[in-house]
């Protein structure tokens, strides 16, 4: 029945305007115009289709995606479409493509690490895809400690060359006898790049200067074949079907491989025609620079993928009908469901479903404002870099790496809930979240793995501690450790459920907590006469640490999010419900934590359970509404269960038809393995 929206009644219970929320949820009502019309202009294209992605084998499926890049670069530039909308247009293609490591780490490692005149001579090719590049840093042997990278960059002063070289160790303290050192991870460079941002240890007349960049070009302009001395080509398969196996993450060994002097990276250090090293007057770790933006990138990334699982669970909800009388159904119904389904209850009426279901849609609401002011924390610090003040870098590194942290783990878990939410059917391909799960899943470890990155806020948290009664005052989003003698004696006011609601005694409950488990570690780090072994050894207090700091961090923008004016009947009340939710499950996860620092009694964990109760009723007539809000379509979306107009069974019944697999009535192999099994069942029995 097409036409027939089988959601209608979900859309006609919402009290807030979705066209304002639509907006807000998009940032600006630019933003929303021009990921509107893109997005419809990507899903009403045949040549985007990925539906079939699980059923493609590996060179089919690459092709495929070398072909909708290149067509998507053919649209780019025939419509002469800005920065902003080409990206728009990846974005919403939504495959993984090589395209997003030159355009996502190759690009800014160009803006970010070359001087001036570095800039002017790679950029414009860049620019312009006339040649492509990926961000080669990790190694086979380390990731995590880029400080241990074991590729070498030695200057050779009669050429006035780099030799790049990869290790080839013969160890006998090793496995294997031969152990090779080579790059190995990157997206783009399997099959792909002509160019490299790769990371390798400068030496310089001998000496060691640790890791810095270099352009290394891999392949020949004229054929595409690699460069001499360069060897290159993909690490096989990733897990699940389809999924991220359309990039060509690559491995690389160079072998003695020349370049210019100037294709190392020259803004932080340079090296002289003569050889000698110099350093300019930025911090070393400006070398990092590169991850800290791709950092940022991700968290406003996560709240996409969040969204997108919470809006097919929750459209799925909705229209799944589990137990319940027979007799006379809730008078909401369809006319459709009435008939068919009358008095079954969907499922997103239990308090069970909710409870798993509305957290993370308020976490995907969180994440999308908390992305926003990551974005401008990193337009401040990027501005300040630029006058040479480095004051903020710190901060600006802790909270990148820990909000990447928390938002990746918190949407790979959350999609696959999302995946639970839906029953059997969220476990077919068809559903788009067991191919969204595996995509996603590796957020949690590249960029940086999310426990190596929540260590670095736990150092910096506990610099910050030590540093308490120093004079110097903490600023930004560690503010609240200046007030650390009040938040280690205050005590919650709650009273009544409502309580739970003000915003300021929210906050405080978050600081508290935050605080006072900073305060722990750095009392129990102090009993070790080692700082080291005590940070190692207290590692585990120290995560759990770091996390209550960046969930403050959530929370305290989503409460700043509800004091700026919010246009739009009744949204910003549903915001703020959205937010109450976000908070009070936190609370309620982490109760032992807010317990066991003291801060709140039983009592008021009971009255924030209940008050958060009273939340999921106010959104439950909204939930549908709040998702339509994030504007995606069903090409977006790529799931039958989370389709727009809820006609999901006579979708998956069409859908399963078309599985190869049953393109025969009679499977292939019958004849070969299932007819003499059954001929020989057959035969025994007569014996
Ligand atoms: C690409 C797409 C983009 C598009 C976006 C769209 C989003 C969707 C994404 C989809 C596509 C994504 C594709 C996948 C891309 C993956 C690419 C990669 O994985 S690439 C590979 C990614 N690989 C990784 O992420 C590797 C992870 N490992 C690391 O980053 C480092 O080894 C480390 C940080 C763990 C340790 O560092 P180490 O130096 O050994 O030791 P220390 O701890 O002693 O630190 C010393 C001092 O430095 C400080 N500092 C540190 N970092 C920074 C920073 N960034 N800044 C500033 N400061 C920093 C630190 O605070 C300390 O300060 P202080 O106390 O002295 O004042
Ligand atoms: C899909 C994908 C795409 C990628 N793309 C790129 C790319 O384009 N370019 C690129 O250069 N790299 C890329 N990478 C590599 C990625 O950046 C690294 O895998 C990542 O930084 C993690 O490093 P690792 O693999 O060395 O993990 P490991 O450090 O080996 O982690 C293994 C385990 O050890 C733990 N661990 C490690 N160190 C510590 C510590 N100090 N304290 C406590 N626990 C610790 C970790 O928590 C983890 O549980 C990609 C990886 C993936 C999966």
């Amino acid at each position: 029945m097409a036409g027939v929206d089988y959601l209608a009644d979900e859309r006609n219970k919402a009290e807030f305007d979705v066209d304002s929320m639509k907006i807000v949820w998009a940032g600006s009502r630019h933003t929303f115009e021009v990921a509107d019309r893109i997005s419809k202009l990507v899903a009403n294209d045949p040549a985007f289709r990925k539906d079939d992605r699980p059923m493609l084998p590996r060179k089919e499926l690459f092709k495929n995606t070398l072909r909708k890049a290149a067509y998507a670069w053919k649209l780019i530039t025939e419509l002469r479409l800005s920065e902003e909308e080409a990206s728009k247009l990846r974005f919403f293609v939504d495959e993984p493509a090589y395209t997003d490591l030159h355009w996502g780490m190759f690009v800014p490692a160009l803006k970010g690490q070359c001087t001036d005149e570095q800039q002017s001579k790679w950029l414009p090719l860049a620019y312009k895809m006339q040649i492509i590049g990926c961000y080669a840093q990790t190694e086979l042997g380390h990731g995590s400690n880029v400080q241990g990278l074991e590729t070498t960059a030695t200057f050779d002063p009669q050429t006035d060359e780099f030799v790049i070289h990869s290790p080839t160790l013969t160890s006998s303290k090793c496995y294997h006898t031969v152990e090779v050192l080579c790059t190995w991870w990157p997206g783009g460079l399997g099959k792909v790049s002509t160019h490299a941002v790769v990371y390798a240890r400068l030496i310089t007349d001998g000496k060691d200067h640790g890791v810095h960049g270099f352009i290394v070009q891999l392949r020949s302009m004229e054929d595409h074949k690699p460069l001499p001395g360069i060897t290159v080509g993909d690490i096989g398969m990733k897990f699940g079907n389809g999924a991220y196996n359309t990039m060509d993450n690559g491995v690389l060994t160079l072998d003695h491989v020349r370049i210019p002097r100037d294709q190392m990276m020259m803004r932080v250090s340079q090296v002289t025609r003569e050889g000698k090293y110099k350093q300019s007057d930025v911090p070393r770790q400006l070398v990092y620079g590169t991850m800290v933006y791709v950092r940022q990138k991700i968290v406003a990334d996560a709240s996409c993928a969040l969204s997108k699982a919470v809006c097919i669970a929750t459209r799925y909800s909705a229209v799944r009908r589990q137990f319940g009388s027979q007799n006379g159904g809730p008078e909401t119904q369809s006319a459709h469901y009435r008939k068919s389904y009358t008095g079954l209850i969907q499922v997103i009426d239990y308090k069970t479903q909710q409870n798993r279901l509305f957290p993370l849609l308020a976490s995907a609401y969180a994440f999308r404002f908390v992305g926003e002011w990551l974005k401008w924390l990193y337009t401040d610090v990027t501005q300040r870099l630029a006058v040479n003040d480095f004051s903020t870098l710190p901060e600006a590194h802790a909270c990148t790496a820990g909000l990447k942290s928390l938002t990746t783990t918190a949407t790979a878990d959350g999609i696959e809930e999302c995946r639970k939410l839906c029953g059997g059917h969220g476990y077919l391909c068809t559903s788009g979240l067991p191919e969204l799960f595996a995509v996603y899943v590796p957020a949690c470890t590249y960029e940086g793995d999310n426990i190596v990155l929540l260590l670095q806020v736990a150092r910096f948290l506990m610099k910050t501690v030590s540093q308490i009664g120093s004079g110097k005052q903490p600023v930004g989003t560690i503010a609240y450790m200046g007030r650390v003698e009040h938040l280690l004696k205050s005590r919650c006011s709650v009273q009544r459920a409502e309580d739970w609601l003000n915003p300021s005694q929210v906050l405080e409950a978050f600081e508290a907590r935050a605080a006072r488990m900073s305060v722990s570690c750095a009392q129990n780090l102090s009993k070790f006469s080692n700082p080291e072994e005590g940070f190692a050894e207290l590692s585990a207090d120290l995560v759990e640490a770091a996390v209550a700091h960046c969930q403050l961090i959530v929370v305290s923008k989503f409460l700043d999010k509800l004091q700026q004016d919010i246009p739009g009947k009744g949204v910003k009340q549903l915001l703020q419900a959205v937010c109450g939710i976000y908070y009070l499950s936190l609370l309620h996860k982490h109760q032992g934590e807010f317990l066991a620092t003291s801060y709140i009694t039983p009592k008021q964990a009971a009255l924030a359970s209940d008050q958060l109760r009273a939340l999921y009723s106010k959104v439950r007539p909204n939930a549908i509404a709040l998702v339509d809000s994030f504007n995606y379509t069903d090409h977006f979306l790529g799931s039958i269960l989370g389709c727009y107009d809820g006609n999901v069974y006579p979708k998956l019944y069409e859908a399963a038809k078309k599985d190869p697999l049953n393109d025969t009535v009679v499977p292939d192999g019958y004849h070969e393995y299932l007819k003499p099994l059954l001929k020989q069942q057959l035969h025994s029995a007569k014996l």
